[in-house]
């Protein structure tokens, strides 16, 4: 049974994870987890080299701040979780190891090879290490941010560190499980070579993107549409915490930027004599290429690629409305399978696109039209 924090909610349902638990950095991550062990009624602390963030973590449910309880005895973790910026994982990882002799120490840094190899050079035991990354984050830091529901339906991978012990890798497995996520095992090197292409590569090509804005009129950027913010979202990411991502990985980066460049350089030669014979092949073979890669990617909770359909809802800017519309596809029991809000300020409505499966689109159109939805056919 999970150690339970006295007065706490009954747990819905019970965690695999055994508190007390220790997480160390009580940022986005780290508070993300706080909230979604607290909520299993499993007993967390928290410490952060930074007081403030450790408060804001304790304030909003996250856990207790062990500074705050330094009078009372802050119990012996079994678990400790270091949630801190890469550069500073090893060595918080290997600290944790020695303080907490017989705690599990896992790490949840975006880079697994930089980190598993600065705990080895420590000498520390990696037979109580696991490092992880749980594939889910958001383009904002610090403990105002985190979420309980942050890793449900997300993958958490788990790499072994060639010593880890089954306990190890056990408790690895539960913390990620109890919070909702899907378990995918790989060593360090492969986790590196494969976030370089899915995670970090459309980071670079984010910011890239984005950094051309600059110096654009702002009447200009006011006619973007959706296309613009869904490929700079993560360009709002912290740069601090980038640097350190892409550096630590930056050998897989390096290869991945190559293909790239070899595209755009291919682009490039094309769109220079637009009129020679076999370039709009060539442009369409490369759009072609962009379309297959990107039939490749998983659906929702990383089944295969499903293909939905969408409808588009015309939305008034009122309050309450979306729930509204949302709360009547429920009714009309329809599965929602992605949502997706397009709204140009100043606007008095906003276009709600819903994505559903494709033998439901027409029923669900009939219904809200039935209900006074105007849908955009
Ligand atoms: N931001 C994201 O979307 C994701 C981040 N990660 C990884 O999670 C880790 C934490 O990232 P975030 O939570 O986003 O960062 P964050 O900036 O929100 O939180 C990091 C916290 O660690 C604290 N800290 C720094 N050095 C420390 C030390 N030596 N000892 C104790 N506390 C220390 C900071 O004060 C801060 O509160 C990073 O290694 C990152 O690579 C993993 C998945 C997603
Ligand atoms: O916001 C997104 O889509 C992300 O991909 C966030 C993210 C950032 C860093 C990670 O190591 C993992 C996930």
């Amino acid at each position: 049974m999970a150690a339970r924090t006295p007065g706490a909610e009954p747990a819905t349902p019970p965690a695999a994870t055994e508190g007390p638990v220790l997480v160390v950095g009580a940022g986005l991550l780290g508070a993300s987890i706080g909230l979604g062990l607290r909520h299993l009624g499993v007993e967390v602390w928290l410490q952060d080299a930074s007081p403030t963030a450790e408060a804001v973590a304790e304030d909003i449910g996250a856990g207790r701040s062990c500074r705050a309880a330094a009078e009372d005895r802050v119990p012996e973790p079994g678990l400790v979780v270091v949630a801190v910026p890469p550069d500073v994982a090893a060595e918080t990882v290997a600290r944790a190891l020695e303080e907490h002799p017989a705690a599990v120490v896992l790490d949840v840094a975006s880079v697994k090879e930089a980190v598993l190899e600065g705990v080895r050079a420590r000498g520390a035991d990696l037979t109580r290490y696991v490092g992880t990354h749980p594939m889910a984050g958001r383009e904002r830091s610090g403990p105002v941010a985190a979420r309980g529901e942050l890793f449900t339906s997300m993958p958490w991978v788990v790499c072994d560190s060639g010593s880890s012990s089954p306990a190890a890798l056990a408790a690895a497995r539960h913390l990620a499980v109890d919070l909702g996520a899907t378990v995918t095992f790989m060593d360090a090197r492969e986790h590196d070579a494969t976030v370089a292409l899915i995670s970090h590569l459309p980071q670079v090509m984010s910011s890239l993107l984005a950094s051309r804005l600059q110096e654009t009129p702002l009447h200009h950027l006011s006619l973007a549409g959706q296309g613009l913010r869904d490929t700079t979202r993560i360009a709002a990411s912290d740069p601090g915490l980038w640097v350190q991502i892409l550096a630590a990985n930056a050998g897989p980066v390096v290869a991945a930027l190559h293909g790239v460049r070899e595209d755009l350089d291919r682009l490039i030669a094309t769109l220079e004599a637009p009129r020679a014979p076999g370039a709009r092949l060539d442009i369409a073979q490369l759009m072609a290429e962009g379309n297959a890669g990107r039939a490749r990617i998983p659906g929702k909770h990383g089944g295969a690629p499903r293909a939905f359909e969408t409808v588009t809802v015309l939305v008034g800017d009122v309050p309450g409305q979306l729930a509204r519309l949302l709360a009547e596809i429920g009714e009309i029991g329809v599965n929602l399978e992605d949502l997706r809000l397009e709204h140009s300020p100043g606007q008095p409505v906003g276009l709600a696109e819903v994505s559903v499966l494709p033998h439901r689109r027409k029923e669900l159109i009939e219904a809200l039209q039935e209900r006074g939805w105007k849908v955009v056919q």
